[in-house]
């Protein structure tokens, strides 16, 4: 028998467990996701036919547009093939090629918003429908890349990362594709702070220490948790680069050090990082997420060494998409001549946890044809002075 779940008892996937073996097993994922991989392509499709023509016309939102239509109509040929085993086989070496076509999905759907930017006035009405779009066209790409995944990390065909079975004979490991059903927050708070600190060393020849904290207390204990390893460090190793880069920008020496702190609750474990960089005013902390702002032109290659932690990029936003994705969340609070604290939501009870998809429908379609707003509170004054941040301590 095999069981479903990603990290809550969810319909979507099988994982190979039990007498009934991992073939059985892989024919219902197969005959799962022949369909529901066609389901998410085309329900995202018919959402990027809705978009402002400014932006379908630009060159790299057509190439993308491409590659869904493309990798759609190569998943439904496998619609009327029973699951032997060379069509398994050919059905998750197919699967590896699609998520390859789709690797720089993410850089040449903003380098099409920069088109667009360099091209055209953008009116507030197309922002916020490129925002609600981006959104869910990524939340929609990081599920079908989960899908995708499962079924080759566990029915795939590279040595040694065939998982027989739940207890983990296959890779050694406990991991379920790339669930692990053990992952050890502290550990990849860990590995994200390293690693962003080697970047920040190398930038800035310092980097603040981590304070790392369970409860308010000073603990580096493990903390397993059912969770995609890879999503988590994806969120920290972010956060760990904007906090450093606030703290070093402020700091010439003697950086005071970045707090994470894991607060276990019944319903949340939050994860909270705190640096003392000296924030920013409440009227910018929203636009972090802002896709239209953080897209400016990328450094080229030979420049991005040199301001590792620069730029914003997409990574605050698709890191908010990664903590969603499982009903979590990701937060700022900015404090304006302090600093900021950036937390992460997760759900402690998995059987909360399970995927939080975009549907296509009526409600979704009118946010592509916005009627034009009318205020319905005062305008804000600015102030036009301008106010810059403090000079460096
Ligand atoms: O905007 S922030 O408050 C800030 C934003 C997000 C985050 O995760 C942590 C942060 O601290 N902050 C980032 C940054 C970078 C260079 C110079 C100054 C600042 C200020």
């Amino acid at each position: 028998m095999c069981r479903h779940t990603v990290l809550a008892p969810r319909p979507w996937h099988v994982i190979a467990s039990g007498h009934e073996g991992l073939n059985a097993c892989e024919r219902k994922s197969y005959l799962f996701l022949r369909k529901e991989l066609p389901v998410r392509l085309a329900n995202i499709m018919k959402e990027i036919a809705l978009l402002p023509d400014n932006l379908l016309r630009m060159p790299s939102v057509g190439l993308v547009n491409q590659w869904y239509e493309r990798s759609f109509e190569e998943i439904i040929q496998f619609e009327k093939m029973d699951p032997e085993q060379s069509v398994l086989t050919q059905f998750c070496e197919r699967l590896v090629h699609i998520r390859n076509r789709h690797a720089d999905v993410v850089q040449t759907m903003a380098q099409g918003v920069l088109e667009l930017k360099e091209s055209h006035e953008v009116d507030p009405g197309v922002e916020n429908s490129i925002q609600y779009f981006l959104d869910r066209f990524y939340m929609s790409r990081i599920s079908i890349r989960m899908l995708m995944n499962q079924h080759t990390l566990l029915f795939g065909e590279q040595i040694g990362s065939k998982q027989e079975s739940v207890n983990g004979i296959g890779n050694g490991g406990r991991h379920i594709g790339s669930i692990d059903p053990a992952c050890d927050v502290a550990a990849v708070v860990q590995d994200a702070y390293e690693n962003a600190r080697f970047l920040c060393d190398r930038y800035y020849l310092a980097s603040p220490e981590l304070e790392l904290l369970q409860n308010g207390v000073p603990s580096d204990r493990p903390l397993p948790i059912v969770y995609v390893p890879s999503h988590l460090y994806h969120m920290l190793f972010e956060l760990f680069k904007n906090a450093m880069r606030a703290v070093m920008e402020l700091y010439e020496s003697n950086p005071p050090p970045v707090t994470l702190n894991i607060i276990q609750g019944r319903e949340d474990i939050s994860l909270k990082l705190s640096d003392r960089g000296g924030g920013i005013p409440r009227s910018v902390t929203d636009l972090l997420f802002k896709y239209m702002y953080s897209t400016a032109p990328q450094p080229s290659k030979s420049d991005s060494h040199n301001v590792p932690l620069a730029g914003y990029g997409y990574g605050l936003p698709i890191s908010r998409l990664y903590a969603r994705y499982f009903h979590g969340d990701l937060v700022l609070i900015s404090c304006e001549g302090y600093g900021t604290d950036a937390v992460i939501y997760l759900k402690a009870l998995t059987n909360e946890a399970n995927e939080l998809l975009p549907i296509f429908n009526r409600t979704s379609t009118k946010f592509y044809r916005p009627s034009p707003v009318l205020a319905d509170w005062s305008a804000p004054v600015h102030n036009t002075s301008g106010s810059g941040r403090k000079d460096k301590q």
